[in-house]
């Protein structure tokens, strides 16, 4: 009696060393620093407004009527260096509007320090969604999270010389 085995490509399954860094809960700067043994280097590449895409908006949670209405977040796109002349982290961060207010504004005069010493300044870990998937960069986690009520959608994907450094 024959039996099929269906083997998962390779590609589907994210490499075992990435498990822990896709999955780790609290802040990701934290854990990258710890590795490089120094403070992150973060170099923008963009930050602004841009109008959310259909997939932004249904990424964030909305709905309805929600979804075909023009909505404009803030947008910040970064590369994270730890000790490496090679980036090890490509992120994407969107903050809604709503998300922009009171001290919260603060998200858009960063600079060059990383969002996580704001996020998880008064807490270790905040509620979140997160789904994993691979794209043609690398391995990509997005995180929705809560933020004292406020949401907000990271990606982050781990490009190669975040693996090639495994130290
Ligand atoms: C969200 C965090 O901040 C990190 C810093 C970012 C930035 O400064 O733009 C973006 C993604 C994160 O990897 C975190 O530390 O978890």
């Amino acid at each position: 009696m024959s039996s099929n085995s269906y083997a998962c490509p390779a590609t589907f399954i994210p490499p075992s060393e990435l498990l822990p860094w896709l999955n780790a809960e609290g802040s990701l700067t934290a854990v990258l620093e710890k590795r490089a043994g120094q403070p992150l280097r973060v170099e923008r590449s963009f930050e602004g407004f841009r109008p959310l895409t259909l997939q932004q908006k249904r990424q964030l949670g909305l709905q309805g009527s929600m979804l075909n209405r023009p909505l404009l977040a803030w947008i910040r796109e970064v590369q994270l260096y730890g000790n490496d002349e090679q980036p090890w982290v490509e992120a994407q961060s969107i903050f809604p509007l709503s998300t922009l207010k009171g001290n919260a504004r603060r998200l858009q005069q960063l600079k060059g320090t990383p969002i996580g010493y704001v996020l998880f300044k008064r807490r270790r870990t905040l509620p979140n969604q997160r789904f994993i998937s691979h794209t043609d960069a690398g391995w990509q986690r997005q995180t929705r999270y809560d933020w004292y009520g406020r949401t907000l959608m990271i990606s982050e994907t781990f490009l190669p010389a975040f693996l090639a450094n495994d130290a």
